[in-house]
């Protein structure tokens, strides 16, 4: 989920490594078929040295390139910025029913918050969060953005083997951590669609909670903006989102059928609960084509023989500019909107969302 727009890990080499043998290989055959003398066998052990130095070349740039994580410096008396970390206090942490979640709020100086906010912090944007012990940053997602005393909550999961998740965890109220940001997620532009679908799992949630803060709950109805559809899911109840982010949003849509509709899904039943959703209200097995086309089908005023039609193709029968947004574990982002493309680019729409009929400029994978 929320790939990480850090540099490449070894993995992520030889991902790229591997990327071009097949390509390699195909040139050298067409070459040796064409001369078979020793000016190819020379020319096969320069293509050996060459093809040995890049991978050297690039094995050296992963290790020593700057990267910004160990690279950008801290400055305590200097505003919030991408480019260097600013030091801010742990102001309070609370933990959630889901043991590997927590809630946490961070304060930023005062003499550090940007004099004008608003074009800096329009959704969805995230801070990298660096992990003082061993000099990594993560990216996570402020709640609510920030408010005018600097204050960023955000809701954060750690992951057995995972680095900074479990570090984050060990803080406490009143410990300093860098951040550095604020960084853009997605540009989100409000009205360019009559319609969004925003699809998560796990704490794929926060970008789409900031995004549904700002546009809806943190200014009332009157202001016009799309129609917003959350489909939300989670291994099991008690893995849900705490009420401080899930209360929120079932109000709201209770209040507004019209603006926000909120539908959680949940692998199984395992006995445990939720906070806030009765288990009743829960759905139980992963957003599909089903849950998607439904979304959409019910969103609409449409006479009998309409919902039959669009049944087939609910994105393509329509008039209304629809979006769909997906964040979440990287299995999940596959089977709803196909893998991302090489070096962290969207790739072509695949998955559930390619079969009801979704084109590229529809889609975007966080
Ligand atoms: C723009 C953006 C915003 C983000 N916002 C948030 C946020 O608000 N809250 C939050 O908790 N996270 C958020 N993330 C994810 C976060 O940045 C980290 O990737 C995540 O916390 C794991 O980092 P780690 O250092 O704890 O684990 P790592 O050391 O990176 O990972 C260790 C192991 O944990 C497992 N793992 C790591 N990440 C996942 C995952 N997502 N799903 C399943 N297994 C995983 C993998 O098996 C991995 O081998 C965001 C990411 C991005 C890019």
């Amino acid at each position: 989920m929320f790939r990480s727009r850090l540099p490449l890990r070894a993995d992520q080499l030889c991902r790229l490594t591997a990327c071009h043998g097949p390509a390699r290989s195909t040139a050298t055959r067409k070459y040796a078929a064409q001369t078979q003398n020793t000016s190819s066998s020379r020319a096969q052990r320069v293509a050996v040295w060459t093809g040995s130095l890049g991978g050297a070349a690039l094995v050296a740039a992963y290790f020593f390139w700057p990267d910004t994580s160990r690279s950008a410096p801290t400055y305590t008396d200097a505003t919030l910025s991408p480019a260097y970390f600013t030091p801010v206090t742990v102001t309070a942490t609370e933990r959630c029913k889901d043991p590997n979640t927590c809630l946490m709020e961070l304060t930023v100086p005062r003499e550090a918050l940007p004099p004008s906010r608003d074009r800096l912090f329009a959704p969805i944007w995230s801070v990298y969060i660096k992990d003082d012990d061993i000099q990594v940053e993560r990216a996570y997602t402020p709640l609510e953005g920030i408010d005018e005393d600097g204050r960023m909550r955000f809701w954060v999961k750690k992951y057995p083997k995972g680095e900074v998740g479990r570090w984050l965890h060990s803080k406490r109220a009143g410990d300093k951590i860098e951040i550095r940001g604020p960084l853009k997620t997605y540009h989100w532009q409000e009205d360019k669609w009559d319609e969004v679908v925003m699809i998560s799992g796990g704490t794929g949630i926060t970008p789409f909670y900031q995004l549904i803060h700002s546009t809806l709950l943190s200014t009332g109805t009157a202001t016009p903006s799309p129609r917003f559809t959350l489909l939300h899911s989670a291994r099991t109840p008690a893995e849900l989102p705490p009420p401080e982010l899930l209360q929120p949003l079932q109000s709201y849509s209770v209040a507004n059928p019209d603006r926000l509709r909120v539908r959680l899904f949940v692998d199984q039943l395992d006995g445990s609960s939720s906070e806030t959703v009765p288990t009743g209200d829960l759905q139980v097995g992963r957003i599909g084509q089903a849950a998607l086309s439904q979304a959409l089908s019910s969103s609409q005023q449409l006479s009998w023989w309409q919902r039959w039609f669009q049944r087939s193709n609910p994105v393509l029968n329509t008039d209304r500019k629809i979006l769909f947004l997906v964040c979440g574990p990287e299995p999940m982002i596959n089977a709803i909107a196909g893998p991302y493309g090489r070096n962290y680019s969207q790739g072509t729409v695949g998955g559930a969302l390619a079969e009801i009929g979704c084109r590229a400029e529809q889609v975007w994978k966080l």
